[in-house]
């Protein structure tokens, strides 16, 4: 099963998976708005075109009817004057009065070229024609024609190259009558081409706008374009098939556009056919001229266009950059979000979120393998709870009411049973997420593994008690002191010192001392191997409360040297010294009789000697040996024998002083040793014999004996100088007794 999402972090991580989807349809709305400003301003701007073609046919048409209106008034003026003539000319006149008549009517016409009246035979008359063309007959002329067929009508002649004047222009006649209606030839007026050209050069025109002036057959008559171009070939019909068109269709009046072939000029065409001479004004405005200002137009649409392309092109830009950094963004997310998942999921400790019935939303894989099931088998089915030990449901139980209250919990510990058995003690913290009114909807938690911590706890916890057992024991004292006093003592060191603790604390140790000097000595000393860093040890005698002495060894060592503080321990010795001192006194006395032994004679003796050698006194060392005394073995048992020999050391002690010394060193052999005496000593010896010569009472089992003892004696400095010569002396006139018969006493003599 794949991961599920970090509970709180997946909404926040889902978003960046939006800017990507929405790339796709952002792009295509930014290709849209592109085509549709497009479409927009292609379409304003053919509209536009097209409103400017139709004003400049319309405009074109215009003029052509301004301008037909122009050159109709010039012809009317001129037909006015024709038919002037034609009614003046109905009475004949002779050649001069013709030429007065003819010249008053033209002063009266200044854009005539000629003014003539050819006669019935198409002969020329008038001012000007003898010299002009004398003899030429106008008979073959179109306007003689139509003017002697049609006595009506105005006549107008095609376009033609004077044969006068040698220019070109157009010739407009009306028949003349004699009275009896009979034809009298026709009176002509000639307009010169240059003429038209003249009058279209007023018009204000655009540089490339062309104005023409055609014939009934479409010859051209006049032709003015405001900046020239390429002459204008008079006479011609060549004209565009549009107009040939527009005029099969409307000949009175139309509009066309064509490129005009002559000048390569793309043209809106007008054209009104002149009702008085059936010829036609075509007025040709240049697309370039009229369309200009549509051009700037185009240009400003097409900029603002362009300029809300790039505006477009910029955000749409922007737009993938900023996708790219919402996708950068989104990946990154992705990155912290798979970290998290891996975090979350693999994480020392166990995260899971429950929903109000306390069954599992979320659980990451470390919950999963302390529990020892699939992800599946918990989310919406079991809870926690299900994996308590039963006293661990009953503490959740107990919790649970604080929790909801509270809305927390910190730090409940439980154990959860795995599904393979496995206990693993765990800390639990919870908080609750709930609605706005309130309610629980969810929880979060986290759990880490005390098991290790617990026996590390439980450990600890035995090893405390057994400190604490071993810290309070009634032998060993243990005292802490800081800064020279006592800061903490347990039971022990109360019981050692006869003090309550309210009496030790706070106190320097003084008063287990019996004086200043040996607590100063004994705190200098301690302070020396502390600050030298070393622990240090003694044997020290202490006073009780109740004033008795006891022996303490005492440890003491540096707790920290920054606080100062020293731990000592105290064990009560007295009893080992009291054995020491047994031991020791085992070691140099005898233990039948309890008298020093040839050990501790010998320190007994040399302090004697160096005492008298000191004090310059006499010393006297005697060897005793019993006599007879095995016999009393023999007899009465070597038990018997044993009070005989701890009656008699007692009865040598008694009769000896305290500085005498006497020590058991055979089987019935005795040393005395007496420091000090007056002449010989000899008398004290005495005493000692006498004393032993009296009964030994061994009680009923024994009765009593009775024994004698010989003794030989040296005398220091007298007789000899040396411990062992001394006693060498001694032991030699002890035998001398021994062999005088025995039962006396001798100083060894010289
Ligand atoms: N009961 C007893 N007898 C001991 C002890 N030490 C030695 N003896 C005995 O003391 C006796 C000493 O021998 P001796 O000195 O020859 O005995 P004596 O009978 O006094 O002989 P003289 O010195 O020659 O008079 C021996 O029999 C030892 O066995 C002891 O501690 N207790």
């Amino acid at each position: 099963m794949a991961n599920q999402p970090v509970g709180g972090l997946a909404p926040t991580l889902r978003l960046s998976a939006m800017p990507r989807r929405l790339l796709l349809p952002l792009l295509l709305a930014h290709g849209v708005v592109v085509l549709l400003i497009a479409a927009l301003a292609f379409s304003s701007l053919v509209d536009s075109r097209r409103s400017y073609e139709q004003r400049a046919q319309a405009a074109a048409a215009s003029r052509a009817s301004e301008l037909s209106l122009l050159v109709s008034a010039e012809l009317r003026r001129v037909d006015l004057a024709l038919q002037t003539l034609q009614e003046r000319l109905r009475e004949p006149l002779d050649e001069p009065a013709l030429d007065a008549l003819l010249n008053r009517q033209r002063a009266l016409l200044p854009e005539l070229d000629s003014l003539r009246v050819a006669d019935a035979d198409g002969r020329v008359h008038g001012p000007g024609a003898s010299q002009a063309g004398a003899g030429v007959s106008n008979a073959d002329r179109d306007y003689f024609q139509q003017a002697r067929d049609l006595p009506a009508r105005l006549a107008v002649s095609e376009p033609k190259l004077s044969r006068i004047s040698g220019q070109w222009g157009f010739t407009l006649a009306r028949r003349l009558e004699r009275r009896d209606g009979s034809f009298a030839g026709v009176v002509f007026a000639t307009l010169q081409s240059a003429h038209f050209e003249r009058l279209f050069a007023a018009v204000r025109l655009e540089p490339q706008d062309s104005i023409a002036l055609r014939s009934a057959s479409v010859r051209l008559i006049a032709r003015h374009v405001r900046n020239g171009g390429p002459p204008a070939p008079l006479g011609d019909n060549q004209v565009s098939d549009e107009l040939r068109r527009s005029l099969a269709a409307q000949p009175d009046e139309g509009q066309y556009r064509v490129h005009t072939v002559s000048d390569g000029i793309d043209r809106f065409f007008g054209y009104r056919r002149i009702p008085l001479s059936g010829q036609y004004m075509v007025v040709g405005l240049a697309s370039e001229g009229y369309l200009a200002p549509w051009r700037e137009q185009a240009w400003l649409t097409l900029g603002l266009a362009a300029m809300a392309l790039l505006a477009l092109g910029a955000s749409g830009v922007a737009g993938v950059r900023a996708w790219r950094n919402e996708a950068g963004l989104a990946r990154r997310l992705d990155e912290a979000k798979a970290t998290y998942q891996d975090l979350y999921d693999n994480a020392p400790c166990g995260y899971h979120s429950l929903d109000p019935e306390g069954r599992y939303l979320f659980v990451n894989n470390t919950e999963l393998g302390w529990l020892g099931c699939r992800r599946e088998e918990l989310i919406g089915r079991l809870g926690p709870a299900d994996f308590f030990t039963p006293e661990g449901q009953a503490l959740f139980k107990a919790q649970f009411p604080r929790f909801l209250a509270e809305g927390e919990i910190h730090d409940v510990e439980v154990e959860l049973l795995s599904r393979d058995g496995t206990r693993r003690r765990v800390s639990i913290s919870a908080t609750a997420l709930r609605d706005e009114q309130g309610r629980i909807l969810s929880s979060r938690s986290v759990l880490f593994d005390i098991t290790e911590l617990n026996q590390a706890r439980q450990a600890l916890r035995a090893l405390s008690s057994e400190q604490s057992v071993m810290l309070d024991n009634e032998l060993v004292g243990i005292v802490k002191f800081k800064g020279g006093r006592v800061v903490w003592l347990n039971r022990a060191v109360q019981h050692m010192l006869g003090y309550d603790e309210q009496q030790i604390l706070g106190q320097d140790g003084q008063l287990a001392f019996a004086d200043a000097d040996s607590f100063g000595h004994q705190v200098a000393q301690a302070r020396a191997a502390l600050q030298a860093g070393h622990a240090y040890r003694s044997e020290l005698q202490v006073r009780r409360k109740d004033g008795a002495t006891l022996w303490l060894a005492v440890h003491g060592a540096l707790l920290s040297p920054q606080s100062g503080e020293s731990l000592w321990i105290l064990v009560d010795i007295s009893a080992l010294k009291q054995q020491q001192a047994q031991i020791e006194h085992l070691a140099g006395h005898d233990a039948l009789t309890g008298l020093p032994n040839r050990r501790l004679l010998d320190d007994r003796l040399r302090q004697a000697l160096a005492q008298s050698q000191r004090d310059g006194r006499t010393l006297a060392v005697a060897m005793l040996d019993l006599d007879g005394f095995k016999p009393v073995n023999d007899r009465l048992g070597h038990a018997a024998g044993d009070q005989v020999l701890v009656q008699i050391a007692r009865r040598i002690q008694q009769c000896l002083r305290a500085v005498d010394t006497v020590c058991r060193v055979g089987g019935d052999e005795f040393v005395l040793v007496l420091p000090g005496v007056a002449k010989d000593g000899e008398e004290i010896l005495q005493r000692v014999l006498a004393s032993i010569r009296q009964p030994i009472d061994l009680g009923a089992q024994w009765g009593s004996v009775q024994l004698s003892a010989s003794l030989g004696y040296a005398l220091y400095p007298q007789d000899g100088s040396g411990a062992t010569e001394l006693l060498r002396l001694a032991d030699q006139t002890m035998y001398r007794v021994k062999t005088g018969g025995r039962g006396g006493i001798r100083r060894h003599a010289g």
